[in-house]
């Protein structure tokens, strides 16, 4: 879970645009697949030579968002509702589903309600999805043993393990199903519980630095859509590397990007409340979450421009 310094760009000339006098604006990168296309164009010659990437697990990038070492950066949700007060939402951005994701899996030697009592280990990697794991459990009323551990291979888990909580890579890698009598999609049994989407990652930034460098922070949103327009556009180069890097097949893969969404519309932001509303009904969160965006300098000033989810949130 160490984070490491920029292996997600190995290769592409950054673009100079600019932006000399300060020190590099420090914005992370998820170390799983399910973030290649929005870094696609980042990482294939579009990275401006003012932004430092650090690659890291979505909970390594937690912890170093709420330690002030990064200041644009991906985050689980869940982590956002702990730090709202201190972070602001970039809008239109996300990782979500509608339905299965593949790569969010609770995997079981038990029936759902037989793990009452039972060891459930939680990926440390996690924040959204483990927090999400609890609220199903406690709506239902099962109570089992959490614990919070390395799970990135079957042969991780302890033999007392009853079920366990596996993200990102290692979810698509391994064959769960072959070891474990039950895989349930965590997407799947959100959208049949609730009929909404879920967003499990948010791209947030420092409230104090958007606060002293508004344009800069404009600045990497738009590089953030035009690098996911870009992946969006190369979508048939992203499978092979994907699915080589995975193990699984192209198709696999293909169905995989098909399920993520990496936009923040009203429909998730609908689902985003929902799951902070569950979290804080089941006392998983000490306080109520309030969704506050970051608001784009370069965009109030455009005459007639429309924000897509300006009604739907609440702005800081
Ligand atoms: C869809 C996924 O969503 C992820 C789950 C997260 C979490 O549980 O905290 C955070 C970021 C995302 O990488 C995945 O990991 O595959």
């Amino acid at each position: 879970m160490t984070p490491r310094h920029d292996p997600c760009f190995p290769g592409g000339t950054p673009e100079d645009t600019g932006s000399r006098s300060y020190e590099p604006v420090r914005v992370g990168r998820i170390s799983y697949m399910n973030v290649a296309p929005v870094y696609y164009g980042l990482n294939n010659g579009q990275k401006p030579d003012w932004m430092a990437m650090t690659c890291a697990p979505p909970a390594a990038l937690n912890a170093m968002m709420a330690a002030g070492e990064l200041d644009v950066s991906p985050v689980s949700s869940a982590a956002y509702a702990r730090h709202q007060d201190k972070w602001l939402i970039l809008p239109d951005l996300s990782i979500a589903c509608f339905g299965p994701v593949m790569s969010v899996l609770l995997v079981s030697r038990h029936p759902f309600a037989g793990l009452a009592g039972r060891k459930v280990v939680l990926t440390r990697e996690s924040a959204t999805a483990a927090a999400l794991t609890r609220y199903l459990l406690a709506s239902d009323g099962i109570r089992p043993c959490l614990t919070v551990g390395r799970v990135r291979r079957a042969d991780d888990l302890p033999d007392d393990t009853g079920a366990a909580l596996v993200i990102g890579d290692a979810a698509l890698r391994e064959p769960w199903a072959a070891r474990f009598d039950h895989v349930w999609d965590l997407g799947a049994m959100w959208r049949e519980r609730t009929g909404l989407p879920f967003v499990f990652a948010l791209w947030v930034v420092r409230k104090s630095f958007a606060e002293a460098h508004p344009d800069r922070v404009s600045a990497v949103l738009h590089q953030f859509y035009r690098s996911r327009s870009a992946g969006a556009g190369h979508l048939s180069r992203i499978l092979p590397e994907a699915a080589d890097r995975l193990g699984i097949s192209p198709e696999m893969c293909r169905r995989y990007y098909h399920r993520l969404r990496y936009t923040l519309d009203s429909a998730q932001m609908a689902g985003l409340s929902a799951f902070f509303r569950g979290l804080y009904a089941e006392r998983i969160i000490s306080r109520p979450v309030g969704l506050s965006l970051f608001r784009d300098p370069g965009l109030q000033d455009a005459p007639g421009h429309e924000r897509p989810i300006a009604s739907a949130c609440r702005r800081s």
